[in-house]
């Protein structure tokens, strides 16, 4: 038994659950297999192990999407070691010629703004996906963490689009307990995590909180404990508290689909 204690889930218990959970979403889906982007970074990580615990290795296609002369050469090592160690299916499919493409075929593509343009990488990287998942009957494992979905820290119908989030319910510091747990490589758990869309871009740099203060930050908020005393609990500044609420608020239509306007009444 983990810490439950202090806040913290039963990390083994939530690996059989979330195993559980892509073998019945696979089955319902009467899909072969499952296809994931392995980016080098933790989540595709541990998605990718619970994905071959789950399946077995022949049901896990990996697919890494790195961008010439910009996606750090740690992460190549690091996806292509997360392929090894599991034995599951895996290729590399760089993206560059495609986002040149796009930008060159899209008018005054040439004055893309660097938001646009990363989250334009997202969005290719997920047609990416697709496109396996329809050449193999196989479904798309989205990799978002709780921290994620909760801030609304990721592209809509980018990397936000996927059959299945196993790791929809793990804060990030979950995330990191049940990678080690797991056996995922060191090296992958002590980088500092990136969306990698942009230059130098890290996620707590961008979100100018610690995922440590943040997650503190959101279980207290959803325990409904007032946001002063959270702010208070966590040790944060009021900027920083104003911000991830901001976040919460501004984002939290990525959690929906789209609105449908109401005709009901006309019929
Ligand atoms: N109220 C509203 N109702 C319905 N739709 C609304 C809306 N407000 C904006 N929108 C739509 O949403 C769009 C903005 O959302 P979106 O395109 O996602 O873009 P946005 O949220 O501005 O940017 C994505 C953020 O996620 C981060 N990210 C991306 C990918 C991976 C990771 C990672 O952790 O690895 C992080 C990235 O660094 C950036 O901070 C707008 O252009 C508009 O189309
Ligand atoms: N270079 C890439 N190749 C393949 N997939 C990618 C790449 N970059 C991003 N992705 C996909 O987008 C997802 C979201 O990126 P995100 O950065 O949140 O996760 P991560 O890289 O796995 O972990 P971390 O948040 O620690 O960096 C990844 O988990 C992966 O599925
Ligand atoms: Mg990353």
């Amino acid at each position: 038994m983990e810490n439950i204690e202090d806040g913290n889930m039963d990390t083994e218990k939530a690996r059989e659950v979330i195993v559980e959970f892509i073998r019945e979403k696979v089955h319902e889906a009467n899909a072969e297999g499952v296809v994931l982007g392995i980016s080098g970074g933790i989540d595709s990580a541990l998605a990718a192990y619970l994905a071959a615990e789950a399946l077995g290795k022949d049901k896990v296609l990996g697919i890494h999407l790195p961008e010439l002369n910009f996606t750090p050469a740690e992460d190549v090592l690091d996806a292509t070691e997360v392929a090894h160690r599991l034995g599951i299916e895996f290729s590399a499919i760089g993206i560059s010629d495609m986002l040149t493409a796009y930008l060159e075929n899209i008018p005054e593509g040439d004055k893309a703004t660097t938001h646009a343009k990363g989250n334009l990488k997202a969005r290719i990287r997920m047609s990416v996906l697709y496109y396996h998942a329809n050449m193999l009957n196989r479904i798309v494992i989205g990799t978002g963490n709780k921290t994620e979905l909760l801030l609304g820290y990721f592209t809509k119908y980018g990397d936000g689009g996927a059959d299945m989030l196993p790791l929809g319910d793990l804060y990030k510091t979950d995330v990191w307990e049940l990678a080690a747990l797991m056996g995922v490589p060191e090296s992958i758990i002590n980088k500092a995590p990136s969306a990698g869309l942009w230059s130098g871009q890290t996620d707590e740099k961008e979100l100018g909180i610690t995922y440590k203060e943040v997650d503190r930050f959101l279980s207290l908020l959803l325990e409904g404990t007032a946001t002063e005393v959270v702010r208070n609990t966590v040790g944060i500044t009021g900027e920083q508290a104003d911000s991830v609420m901001r976040r919460i608020k501004m984002n939290a239509h990525k959690l929906r689909t789209p609105p449908i306007a109401d005709l009901e009444h006309l019929r």
